[in-house]
C-alpha cells in the first residue's frame, strides 16, 4: 500500500532522515519507534504532504504521492490543532469543508465522527471548554472527516486521562477492523506492542530495523534477567551470558534464566551479596531497540 522509497531530509545541517525505505502493508496497523529526535514526526510529514523538501519517493498503491494521493491520507498532528472558540461540531464541519463536504453530508459526516469519537454530549460546547484528552480526541475527529484510508498519528495520545486513551485504542482498532491503515508514533512502546502489528526502528534518522513485532521479539529476544545488589560482581555474571548495566542493576542475556538465577542466588548469599532485585524479564521492543543501537527510548 505504501512504499517509502530512499527517502532523505535535511533541515540546514541537521540531517533528520537518511535513505529512509521501507514498506507498509494495507491494513496493518504500522509503528514508528525511536527516540527524540530519530526523525518520526519528518517522515510523518512528509507522508502527509506537509514537507515536500525531501529526496526521494513516496508511493501510494503503487502511484507517486501527488495532492490528489493525499486525499487519501488523515493526519493527526503532534500539536494540537483545533480552533479554540468553535465547539466540537464546529471543528469537524471546518476540517470536512477543508476536504470538500459541503451541505447535508458534511453535517451527516460531522454527527458520525462524532459518534466514533464519543463526544456527542459536548457537540454544540467550546473547544475551550474541554479537557486534554476530550481536545485529543477531537483531533482525531477532525482527521478522519474525509474517510481516510491511511491515518497517521503522531503522538496522539500525550497527556491524556486513562478514559480517554481508552476512547482512543478502541477507535484505533474500529479504524482497524475496517480495513484501514494506520500509521503510529508514540513514546509509549507498550502502546506500540499493544496496537502495532509491524513496526520500523529510527535511530538518527536512520532505519535500524523493521518487521512484524512478533518476528522481532522471536529473533531478537534471548531470555534474560535483571540483577540488582551491592557489591554485585560483573565477572562472575559475564560466566552467565552478556551483561549491559540498565536502571541501576544489570540484564543478563541467556538460554537458561531459571539455572542461573539459582546460581546468582547461591553465589550471594555465599559471598553476603544484598540482593536487591532479581526477577526474569519479559522481551520488549524497547530491549531490543537498546540492543541494537545502544540508546534509550525515553530519556
Ligand atoms: N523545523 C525544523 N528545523 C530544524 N530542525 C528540525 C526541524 N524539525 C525537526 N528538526 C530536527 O530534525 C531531527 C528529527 O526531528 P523529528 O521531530 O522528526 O524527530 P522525532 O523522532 O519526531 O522526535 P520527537 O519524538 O521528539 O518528536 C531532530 O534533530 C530535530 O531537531
Amino acid at each position: 500500500m505504501l512504499n517509502i522509497s530512499n527517502v532523505s531530509k535535511h533541515y540546514e545541517k541537521t540531517k533528520a532522515l537518511d535513505d529512509v525505505s521501507f514498506h507498509i502493508s494495507k491494513g496493518s496497523c504500522f509503528g514508528l519507534v525511536g527516540p527524540n529526535g530519530a526523525g518520526k514526526s519528518t517522515l510523518m510529514k512528509i507522508l502527509a504532504s506537509i514537507i515536500h523538501d525531501y529526496t526521494g519517493d513516496v508511493f501510494i498503491d503503487n502511484k507517486i504521492l501527488t495532492p490528489e494521493q493525499k486525499e487519501k491520507i488523515g493526519y493527526v498532528p503532534q500539536d494540537i490543532c483545533l480552533e479554540e472558540g468553535l465547539s466540537a461540531i464546529g471543528n469537524l464541519s471546518l476540517f470536512g469543508k477543508l476536504y470538500g463536504l459541503t451541505g447535508k453530508k458534511l453535517k451527516l459526516r460531522a454527527i458520525e465522527v462524532l459518534k466514533q469519537i464519543n463526544l456527542e454530549k459536548r457537540a454544540n460546547d467550546k473547544v475551550s471548554t474541554f479537557s486534554g484528552g476530550m481536545k485529543r480526541r477531537l483531533n482525531i475527529g477532525c482527521s478522519l472527516m474525509h474517510n481516510p484510508d491511511i491515518l497517521i498519528m503522531d503522538e496522539a495520545t500525550v497527556g491524556i486521562d486513562p478514559q480517554s486513551r481508552n476512547y482512543i485504542f478502541q477507535m484505533i482498532n474500529r479504524i482497524k477492523n475496517d480495513g484501514r491503515t494506520i500509521i503510529y508514533a508514540s513514546h509509549y512502546i507498550e502502546e506500540v506492542e499493544l496496537l502495532c502489528d509491524e513496526v520500523v526502528f529510527i535511530d538518527s534518522g536512520v532505519v535500524v530495523e523493521k518487521g512484524a513485532v512478533n518476528d522481532l521479539l522471536k529473533q531478537y529476544a534471548t531470555p534474560s534477567i535483571f540483577i540488582k545488589g551491592t557489591p554485585i560482581n560483573l565477572d562472575k555474571m559475564k560466566q552467565y551470558g552478556d551483561v549491559v548495566s540498565k536502571k541501576g542493576g544489570y540484564i543478563l542475556s541467556t538460554n537458561e534464566p531459571l539455572q542461573v538465577m539459582e546460581n546468582m542466588i547461591a553465589y550471594c548469599r555465599e559471598h553476603v551479596i544484598e540482593l536487591e532485585q532479581l526477577e526474569l524479564v519479559q522481551p520488549r521492543l524497547e530491549d531490543i531497540f537498546f540492543s541494537l543501537t545502544g540508546s534509550e527510548l525515553r530519556e
